[in-house]
């Protein structure tokens, strides 16, 4: 008989960087998830003002492994360099900041590295996993319509922490440790006008009591250019003040500061666009690499387990598929 795959929960960067060095060492692997599609933080949405990246904007690498999976990426055309007119603002007082560091997108958009790491590994999507249990000898899972899934030889949990600690109830050490890592919210703003603002910003980092990051889409390589569309993400704090606002409300006063800061006229919008990520960030790094119980054969990663960035969560995924693999051949 064949042996039983390996399942993962949470098909995000975490989720396909354990998967993706799971497959090289020849496990087969089940991913879950409960969006449409793979990617999660990193994913982008189809709108009418073409394909936006509402999450993750940008990504450095500065890790070894990291570094050289980026080029094997940016080889494959999953990747660019993205280098901006950069800007910061303090006290509402935009300076040119410019700086050294290469940063990197996903072409033509951010979607395309889950979209090329996924492959043709089978996943499961829509399906929101509420249950995780072990049997015997094998583990399975039980999704919000009922359904069970498996029988599975171990499980990855790559979910952020909250959502992590909800499903690793069979290992209550690990679930405490995720349960003690809050997340931080961001609520996600997009605004695009017919013409081009007459700025030469095209990112900001800012400090403000309701803006932290604005983008101009355009700016990135590969992006659909009829309309000049921006990207503003709400602070950490102003977003939890802000949880509960209506949509339309909370794009008004993104707009507003945006409105203020900028250096030009900001004229009648032509498509808004709101999202609120609840766990969008943990509110603080941690050197975890991933969580293991391997007697039970539960592990779980994500940017939590690391540096709540993209290259963290990749790193933290491996981390899961390296104690995974090291137990497997006591
Ligand atoms: C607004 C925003 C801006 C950011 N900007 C940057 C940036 O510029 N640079 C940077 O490096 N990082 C940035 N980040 C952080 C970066 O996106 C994350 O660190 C990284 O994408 C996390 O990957 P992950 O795989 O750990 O988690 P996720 O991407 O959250 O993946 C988890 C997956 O699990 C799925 N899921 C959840 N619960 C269940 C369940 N019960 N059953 C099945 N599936 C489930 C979700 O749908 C999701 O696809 C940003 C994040 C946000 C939200
Ligand atoms: N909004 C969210 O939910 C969320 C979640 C995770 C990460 N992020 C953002 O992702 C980014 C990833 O961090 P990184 O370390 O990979 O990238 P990075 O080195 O570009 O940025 C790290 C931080 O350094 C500062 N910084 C960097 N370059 C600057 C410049 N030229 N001028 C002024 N300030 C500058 C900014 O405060 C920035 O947040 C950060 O900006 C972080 O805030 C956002």
């Amino acid at each position: 008989m064949s042996k039983a795959p390996i399942a993962i929960i949470g098909a995000g960067i975490a989720g396909l960087s354990a998967a993706e060095a799971l497959q090289t060492a020849g496990e087969a692997v089940q991913l879950f998830d409960k969006s449409r599609g793979p990617g999660g933080r990193m994913s982008s949405k189809r709108s009418e003002a073409g394909s936006l990246d509402l999450g993750a904007q940008y990504f450095t690498a500065r890790d070894r492994r990291f570094s050289e999976t980026v080029q094997r990426w940016q080889a494959q055309g999953w990747v660019d360099s993205w280098s901006p007119n950069l800007y910061q603002a303090r006290s509402g007082q935009l300076s040119p900041s410019t700086d050294e560091q290469v940063r990197w997108v996903g072409v033509p958009r951010m979607s395309a590295i889950a979209r090329g790491l996924i492959g043709d590994t089978p996943a499961t999507y829509a399906c929101r996993i509420t249950d995780v249990f072990r049997g015997e000898a094998f583990w399975t899972l039980v999704d919000a319509d009922g359904t069970s899934h498996g029988p599975f030889s171990q499980v990855i949990i790559a979910l952020p922490a909250p959502q992590a600690s909800a499903l690793l109830a069979t290992a209550p050490k690990l679930a405490a440790v995720a349960a003690s890592v809050p997340m931080e919210p961001t609520w996600s703003v997009a605004v695009a006008f017919a013409s081009p603002l007459e700025t030469r910003v095209e990112a900001c980092f800012v400090q403000d009591d309701a803006l932290d990051w604005l983008a101009r889409h355009r700016s990135k390589p590969g992006r659909d250019d009829r309309l000049d569309t921006w990207v503003l993400h709400g602070t950490s704090a102003w977003s939890r003040q802000h949880l509960d606002l209506p949509k339309e409300a909370v794009i008004e006063q993104l707009v507003g500061a945006f409105a203020e800061l900028i250096d030009c006229v900001v004229p009648e919008t032509t498509f808004t666009l709101a999202h609120r990520w609840l766990y969008a960030r943990p509110a603080q790094t941690h050197e975890w690499g991933a969580l293991a119980d391997a007697d039970l054969g539960l592990y779980a990663c994500g940017d939590w387990c690391l540096s709540g960035r993209v290259e963290g969560a990749w790193l933290s995924g491996q981390e899961a598929a390296r104690r995974l693999l090291e137990q497997q051949q006591r």
